[in-house]
């Protein structure tokens, strides 16, 4: 939409009794089941915050909440989100607190009642590490004016903020969305007051965020949705500027705001920002004719061919068309003076189009990778005529050094930030994966770069930074350090990296900040000032995170394992149909029909599930493209047979003792294969048990048979081979499809390998009959999780996978130094049958099962330490 909405945080509000008479149904009639699929679908399409309400007279509100958050807490898949606990009633909110784990969000407290009350509920949200929605609403009232919203939240902020200490980051403003056009006079400013009160509190209570339910804006127009679509989105063009941050917000009811037809939004502006009384009659004359379809269909037609050569570039450009970007940049380059103008002039313009308009959220970020390509084939067509004239190089905005850490092989995402800074004019000097922190620095020096950026996707990675830091740092380096990746966070860059490095550490959460964080950092006195801002926001996350409690009291390891899970072996576990170790090939075109598309569409940066993406109203069009590449893309290696697939699996005896499971070459258990070392949770628990993956298999002294499976599987055989190729010929759109694609098909064959164990090779599940959706939402007995995963947070045990495997034989997968597969398209774990058995998170762990560790692993503790790392309190 704009500036800020690609951060903009947006609540799903489907899982609230008063505003959905399906969920209300559902949760009277005690389905929860169901409720859950209605948090699931929430996240599946794109919430980053679930609302959940349970005020309704006829229910036990207290007990809902609890018996509803508490199912969400073993869905991973919602639970991932953070959870709004909304409530009119103090104790179902308190209630909510108890049960919810990660961080959650009270929806709302305010001055409603006075100030003790309100300080009092602040206290113990805080207590609990939540953040809370604060409403503009004091003992007078709802504030509905611009200065009153302003002056109760600003009240509200400072009683928090000086009397409870209550951290400004968790503080959500809502200044009160109230409908406008309703014929009513004094409701007419209502937007501007919003709007305008979100800018002042913005600017005088530092950190705070705001929010809103945005429907409420076009109530006046129920029955008319064109209408109220486009008055969500300019309402929200101007508020997210204003810096509104967060809300209720349907996407599937969003116009994009330039495509709304000129007539229809001028009159919606007019209304909004309330620029002339008339305008609410103007706007109801107008309505009708935009109800039903009033939108004009575009046509593709090639006018555009008529268009200036200057024209015509920016068009392809814009547009990512290559079929004739040759013949116009060859009409442009006879029309210059030079050729090196042609790229200076008219397709560097072009590019500035395209950067803009994704910093201004109205392009999609695989639209700006095709925009790359069409700039590559054209400087492509140009450079021989260049070098011909011996001219200068072309100016860039400046060079950026990036590399993927070593021990780390994973690129797309740092492929994609290269793209993107290339495309806003910025030269990239990339130095691909495993790069070690002596070839970045030399690099940095002989390429005279203006700055270095890393990226790292498995946790060893984030060392691996630090090392990188105190480096340049040991080498007297000046230039701004980049941090971007997957496990990266602002917090750890603050915490872990930025003190090590006098000069500017920026974290870049995605690719459409680089550009601004970048051109930010080049100039001497912007970066001065960046540097500061930077530097104050580091040292506020540092004295955050030294002043924050942790949210649940840590238990002793001893007391962690009494409380250990004991899953029901009534029932005899079943004995593996082929115990041993078992080679799998399996073609691309089966793995095919197990993809799960929604994480490929993630990769590009499109948030939606899959296939409801495809139709989806903002990003549809752009998704079925991608779609449409992808399943190409899939077509042309299953043909050529450009990529290849292999796998392993072993099944084995086994047996829990303590912490650990013993792997046996047999039932005699007198041959002890390798020892899986599991750690366990030890956070305080008061309804559910401190698991460890260790407990899902019988204990040694009970006399069970039981069984132990382990996997690894590529799909990234000729990954690399065939990204270089693409790369070589500038095609980066495609060279990064082929990864993302070989990604899809690895987790697909993770997915159908599994299948095969559970019916076949295990055989546990023989009758088993799935659906694709279902095994994607692992509704199968058992589970596989993998290392470095939440349940198995250590990477290093991927070598006992490889040693009981022999999987670098079997499949040519290797480990990296950090434990990192390679090819990066690859994935494995341990299977585990017990229909008990669960995903669940370690968290956080204590000096004594540290340890306990290094000591079972034969580590010193420090060595314990840096593979414990995440694991550890600071
Ligand atoms: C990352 S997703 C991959 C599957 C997804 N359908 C895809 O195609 O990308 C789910 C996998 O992650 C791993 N996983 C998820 N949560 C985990 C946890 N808490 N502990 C260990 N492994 C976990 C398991 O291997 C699980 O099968």
């Amino acid at each position: 939409m704009n500036e800020g909405f690609s951060t903009f945080v947006n609540v799903g509000e489907r899982t609230n009794v008063t505003g959905s008479a399906k969920f209300k149904r559902l949760i009277l009639e005690g389905d929860y089941e169901t409720a859950l699929d209605v948090a699931r679908q929430q996240v599946e399409n794109g919430a980053q915050v679930i609302d959940i309400n349970m005020d309704e007279a006829m229910l036990d509100s207290v007990e809902a909440m609890r018996t509803f958050l508490n199912l969400i807490a073993s869905e991973p898949d919602i639970s991932r989100v953070p959870i709004m606990i909304d409530s009119s009633k103090w104790e179902v909110i308190e209630a909510g607190l108890k049960c919810v784990q990660g961080k959650a969000i009270v929806n709302s407290i305010s001055l409603k009642e006075g100030e003790a009350l309100f300080l009092n509920q602040a206290k113990l949200i805080k207590r609990y590490g939540a953040a809370t929605v604060v409403m503009a609403f004091d003992e007078k009232g709802q504030a509905d004016t611009q200065a009153r919203k302003v002056e109760i939240c600003q009240r509200s902020y400072k009683l928090l903020t000086e009397q409870v200490n209550f951290p400004a980051e968790d503080i959500i403003f809502d200044p009160n969305i109230f409908a406008v056009a309703t014929g009513i006079e004094e409701h007419d400013n209502y937007a501007v007051d919003f709007i305008e009160a979100t800018r002042e509190i913005k600017r005088t209570c530092p950190y705070v965020h705001v929010s809103g339910g945005l429907s409420n804006i076009s109530f006046s127009f129920r029955g008319n949705n064109p209408v109220r679509e486009a008055m969500h989105s300019v309402f929200l063009y101007h508020a997210i500027r204003a810096g509104m941050d967060m809300g209720i917000v349907n996407a599937g009811q969003l116009e994009v705001y330039d495509e709304i037809p000129t007539e229809l939004r001028d009159a919606v502006e007019d209304v909004i920002l309330n620029r002339h009384p008339q305008a609410t009659e103007r706007l109801l004359d107008l309505a009708p004719k935009y109800q039903g379809d009033g939108k004009a269909q575009v046509k593709e037609d090639l006018s555009w061919r008529e268009l200036p050569v200057n024209k015509r570039l920016e068009h392809s450009l814009v547009k990512g068309i290559t079929d004739y970007i040759i013949e116009d940049t060859e009409a442009a380059r006879l029309e210059a003076e030079k050729p090196l103008h042609v790229i200076e002039g008219p397709l560097m313009d072009g590019m500035n189009v395209v950067g803009d308009l994704f910093g201004e959220g109205k392009m999609f970020l695989p639209q700006v990778v095709k925009s790359a390509r069409v700039m590559k084939k054209a400087v492509a067509h140009l450079q021989p005529f260049i070098e011909a004239e011996k001219t200068e190089e072309t100016k860039s905005n400046g060079k950026i050094l990036l590399a993927t850490v070593k021990g780390d092989v994973h690129d797309i995402g740092k492929n994609i930030v290269g793209v993107v800074l290339q495309c806003n004019n910025f030269e990239v000097v990339d130095l691909g994966v495993m790069v070690p922190a002596a070839t970045i620095l030399q690099k940095a020096k002989d390429e005279n770069v203006d700055m270095i950026g890393l990226s790292g996707l498995i946790t060893p990675s984030l060392d691996e930074m630090v090392h990188v830091a105190k480096e340049m740092q040991r080498q007297n380096f000046d230039l701004p350090l980049l941090i971007g990746g997957a496990t990266t966070s602002k917090a750890h860059t603050a915490v872990k990296i930025e003190q090590n490095y006098d000069h500017p550490v920026a974290y870049v959460p995605n690719a459409s900040r680089a550009v601004g964080v970048c051109q930010k950092l080049l100039n001497a006195e912007s970066r001065r000032i960046y540097g500061e801002e930077l530097k104050k926001e580091y040292d506020k996350v540092r004295e955050q995170h030294a002043r924050k409690r942790p949210r649940s009291k840590a238990v002793s390891l001893e007391s962690a394992r009494k409380n250990a899970f004991l899953p029901d072996f009534s029932q005899q576990p079943v004995k593996p149909n082929k115990l041993g170790v078992t080679p799998v090939s399996v073609s691309l075109d089966t793995l095919r029909h197990y993809i799960d598309w929604t994480p490929f569409f993630l990769t590009w940066s499109l948030a939606g599930k899959y296939p409801r993406i495809l139709e989806d109203e903002i990003v549809g069009e752009e998704a079925k493209k991608l779609f449409a590449d992808a399943n190409n893309m899939l077509d042309k290696v299953i043909a050529d047979q450009s990529l290849e697939a292999k796998g392993v699996i072993g099944l084995f005896d086994a047996a829990r003792v303590g912490d650990d499971i013993q792997i046996y070459a047999d039932d005699s258990r007198n041959s002890v294969l390798g020892v899986a070392h599991h750690l366990r949770q030890q956070t305080e628990k008061s309804e559910f048990a401190n698991y460890c993956l260790s407990d899902f298999i019988a204990q040694k002294e009970s006399g069970i048979n039981d069984y132990i499976g382990a996997f690894a599987v590529t799909a990234g055989i000729g990954e690399n081979e065939l990204a270089a190729y693409y790369e070589a010929q500038g095609d980066d759109y495609n060279a990064i499809m082929v990864k993302a694609v070989a990604d899809r098909l690895a987790e697909a064959f993770a997915e159908y390998l599994h299948e095969q164990v559970r019916k076949v090779y295990w055989g546990f599940s023989p009758n088993e009959d799935l659906s694709n959706e279902d095994l994607i939402r692992e509704k199968y007995q058992g589970i596989r999780p993998a290392p470095g995963y939440a349940a198995c947070p250590e990477h290093t045990e991927k070598q006992l996978i490889w040693d009981l495997l022999d999987a670098e034989k079997h499949t040519g997968m290797s480990l990296t130094e950090s434990y990192a597969m390679f090819p990066g398209a690859s994935v494995s774990g341990w299977y585990f049958s017990h229909p008990q058995s669960r995903y669940f998170a370690v968290a956080k762990i204590q000096q004594d099962q540290l340890q306990d560790y290094a000591q079972r692993k034969g580590w010193s503790v420090e060595e314990a330490e840096k593979w414990l790392a995440p694991n550890l309190s600071d």
